[in-house]
């Protein structure tokens, strides 16, 4: 099925960030298509969230430039989601979704429903589970109509089974309505089962570009999809082992096996 190109176009052209004279970013050049569910991966503290940031303009780069086109002339939505839901605990359900925004009930309560909470928006946040707060959060971010939906591990919090709803969740959303989409996840097989397309963060840019054309729907346990997971995991290990190895070379030890 091709879809029809709808969301925002990102470009990112020579982005570098730096905190004092650490460089979390260097020379990051990217395109991504309208439309596209891209995510990224990479080892800690490659820079991942930062990126995210700059895109949702709640930070600057130190280098280059981040240029989103939308659909119409008017400034592109974007709307982000974090690990944690960053709901109001004194503001019941519905009125955590219209967060700011004041007189579209009707719209909440539509999308409440469409989260998997028809009837829940009387409810405080302390009485939901973690699943159902990441869900608020989501109808949050979605009644804006995003172009572009930045999710930086979103369902990092949940226990496997209720992440595995919410991928479904965030799947089926985006199928019923293109936008485009940009995931930070540790989960390897999160990012390659949801991605079009998978990029590896690395010495502050894009390490790999993996373009995932296997069919929705059974991508889980599919040979293509376990072989890359392999490889990506492999790739995300061995910067580790080898710089443990140029450590231990350089004090002159060996690995211990203990
Ligand atoms: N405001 C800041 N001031 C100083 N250093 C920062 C700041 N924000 C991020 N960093 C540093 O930048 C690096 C990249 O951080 P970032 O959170 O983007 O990485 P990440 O890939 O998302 O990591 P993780 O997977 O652990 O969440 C880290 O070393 C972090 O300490």
């Amino acid at each position: 099925m091709t879809r029809p190109p709808a969301g925002a176009r990102l470009l990112l052209d020579a982005v570098g960030r730096r905190y004092g004279d650490r460089r979390v970013l260097e020379n990051l050049d990217l395109e991504v298509e309208p439309g596209s569910f891209v995510s990224f991966l990479g080892p800690s503290g490659a820079g991942k969230s930062t990126l995210l940031r700059i895109v949702a303009g709640l930070e600057r780069p130190s280098a280059g430039s981040v240029e989103l086109r939308g659909t119409g002339p008017e400034p592109v939505t974007a709307r982000m989601m974090f690990q944690e839901d960053r709901l109001l605990p004194w503001r019941s359900v519905e009125n955590n979704v219209l967060l700011g925004v004041g007189g579209r009930r009707e719209e909440a309560r539509a999308l409440l429903e469409a989260v998997g909470l028809a009837g829940r928006g009387g409810a405080w946040p302390a009485e939901l589970s973690g699943g159902q707060r990441q869900r608020v959060a989501l109808a949050r971010a979605l009644l804006h109509q995003p172009e572009l939906l930045l999710l930086d591990e979103p369902f990092g919090a949940l226990d496997a089974i209720t992440r595995i709803a919410m991928q479904q969740l965030v799947e089926r959303l985006w199928l019923d309505q293109p936008r485009t989409v940009l995931l930070v996840t540790h989960d390897v097989e999160e990012a390659l089962v949801l991605s079009d397309r998978v990029l590896v963060l690395a010495g502050g840019s894009v390490g790999r570009d993996l373009r995932i054309d296997l069919p929705r729907g059974g991508r889980r346990g599919h040979p293509r999809l376990v072989a890359w997971k392999e490889e990506i995991l492999q790739g995300l290990l061995e910067p580790a082992s080898a710089t443990k190895g140029a450590a231990r070379e350089k004090a002159g030890t060996r690995p211990t096996t203990s």
